[in-house]
């Protein structure tokens, strides 16, 4: 049986929470439910006669979808802002006379407030989530560019090749060389080239107290001995399964230690500090060292079974200085490196590079990555000019020419030797005649040669 509402609909229309107004086909609202007065700020006596068309003017609501509906002659769904702030999505609905005219427009809403701030949320979250990318993107090149190995000189290309050799054998391999030259970044990409699905595991073995070194490599069940934390320790060869551990300055690893490395080496087991238990693991071994490890086992400090046992694979790593050709390229990529990490645009001049091509670099590609990291930093102007390095860098050129015979023409040679010359005696005295005087030429000669060389 249908329910008898009868007059009482409007009373129901006035209970809903949604506005519901209704006007003729001219846009004069004929009813308006209670709700719209919280919507629309507005009494019911005041909606209830005014043209839709003013409210939008008004901004009461906009836009108007009554108006929408009379101008298109058709149902319409859109979203609307009110005058309390509010977004609403709001339908105008036709109710057609006999003739299939407009004659009513019933308009209703959704509050869709919440759910337009959370979507401009999202949007937010969205945007931040983008630069949060964007930056990791960053930073992972920047990563893949501070590993980045120059290898342009043939010592190096050899270096490469061997490595790409051994890369996916399990073989052990020592890495030599000369601090500095590269011997970490090496071991680094010997992994990387290897596939291993481990981690690259690293320990200096110099920087440990020799007290530590045994647990920080091997690991101790839960109290092994005082001190120790009672969840235990994973050690550093364990945490390198399947990956590759790396001994850096291997040399100095205590004697006691290295006969447990050697037991790990040919059995690929060993036991945590306090465990009666042995432990497989399976990784490739890296050892470096800057010292001469025959040295070492001559004074005893060094076994040379476990010596035979790392050196399966040696990879001597030639210092900077025989590597000429890779100067330039390490130079350029590490004033890149260091402009795009402090936001900075320095540049060299060519005597500014000439100098440091010039200098001998005893403390290979760290002294170069150190000396250019400081220029990037504490230079003010853009352009790094000679007297912006460091004096033993700064007059290389004028050493050079005394020993570099072959470079240069004679002509050269004794052009730099006369500057230095000059400069030597400048700095004795500071005129011109007592200068002539030592050189034992004429104040005009002095004079002409400072010209010249515009001393
Ligand atoms: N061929 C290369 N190309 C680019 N950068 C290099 C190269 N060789 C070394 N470097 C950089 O020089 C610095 C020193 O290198 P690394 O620490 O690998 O030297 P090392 O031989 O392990 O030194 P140490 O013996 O003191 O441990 C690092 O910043 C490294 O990235």
């Amino acid at each position: 049986m249908a329910l008898e509402i009868g007059e009482r609909w409007e009373e129901i229309v006035d209970g809903l929470y949604t506005d519901v107004i209704i006007t003729d086909k001219h846009g004069t609202i004929v009813y308006a439910n209670d709700s719209t007065e919280y919507w629309f700020k507005m009494n019911k006596d005041e909606i209830i006669g005014n043209s839709v068309f003013e409210l939008e003017k008004k901004r009461v609501f906009y836009p108007s979808v009554a108006r929408m509906v009379i101008e298109s002659s058709q149902k319409q769904t859109l979203i609307q802002q009110t005058r309390n702030e509010k977004k609403l999505l709001v339908t105008g609905n036709i109710i057609y006379d006999d003739k299939r005219n407009i004659e009513y427009i019933v308009c209703y809403s959704q509050d869709i407030t919440e759910i337009e701030k959370m979507k401009s949320y999202i949007k937010k979250v969205e945007n931040e989530l983008e630069n949060v990318k964007k930056e990791l993107q960053y930073y992972q090149k920047l990563q893949m560019e501070d590993s980045h190995v120059v290898a342009k000189s043939p010592n190096m290309q050899r270096v490469l090749s061997m490595m790409d050799r051994v890369a996916d054998t399990d073989a052990t391999v020592l890495l030599t060389g000369e601090s500095g030259v590269g011997k970490s970044l090496l071991a680094e990409q010997l992994h990387k080239k290897s596939n291993r699905k481990g981690e690259f595991v690293s320990i200096n073995c110099s920087s440990i107290p020799e007290s530590l070194i045994e647990s920080e490599l091997f690991g101790y069940k839960p109290g092994a001995f005082t001190g120790a934390s009672q969840k235990g320790k994973v050690g550093l060869v364990e945490k390198a399964h399947n990956g590759t551990l790396f001994l850096d300055e291997i040399g100095e690893l205590p004697v006691n230690v290295q006969a447990k490395l050697l037991m790990l080496i040919q059995e690929k087991t060993f036991y945590r500090i306090g465990d009666a238990q042995p432990k497989e693991v399976n990784f490739r071994l890296v050892a470096a060292t800057n010292v001469n490890l025959e040295e070492r086992i001559k004074e005893g400090a060094f076994r040379e079974d476990l010596y035979f046992r790392l050196s399966v694979i040696h990879i001597s790593i030639p210092p900077l200085r025989e590597r000429q050709e890779d100067l330039l390229n390490l130079l350029m990529n590490m004033i890149k490196k260091f402009n795009k990490r402090y936001g900075r645009h320095k540049d060299l001049t060519h005597e500014t590079i000439d100098c440091l091509l010039r200098y001998s670099w005893p403390g290979n590609v760290r002294e170069l990555s150190n000396i250019i990291e400081r220029l990037v930093l504490t230079i003010e102007e853009d352009v790094i000019l000679p007297e912006h390095l460091p004096e033993n860098i700064n007059t290389a050129h004028l050493a050079a020419p005394f020993i570099e015979v072959g470079h240069k023409s004679l002509k050269e040679i004794l052009e730099a030797t006369e500057i230095r010359v000059l400069k030597d005696a400048r700095e004795k005295y500071n005129s011109t005649t007592k200068m002539a005087k030592l050189l034992k030429v004429s104040q005009p000669t002095i004079v002409r040669k400072l010209k010249k060389y515009g001393l």
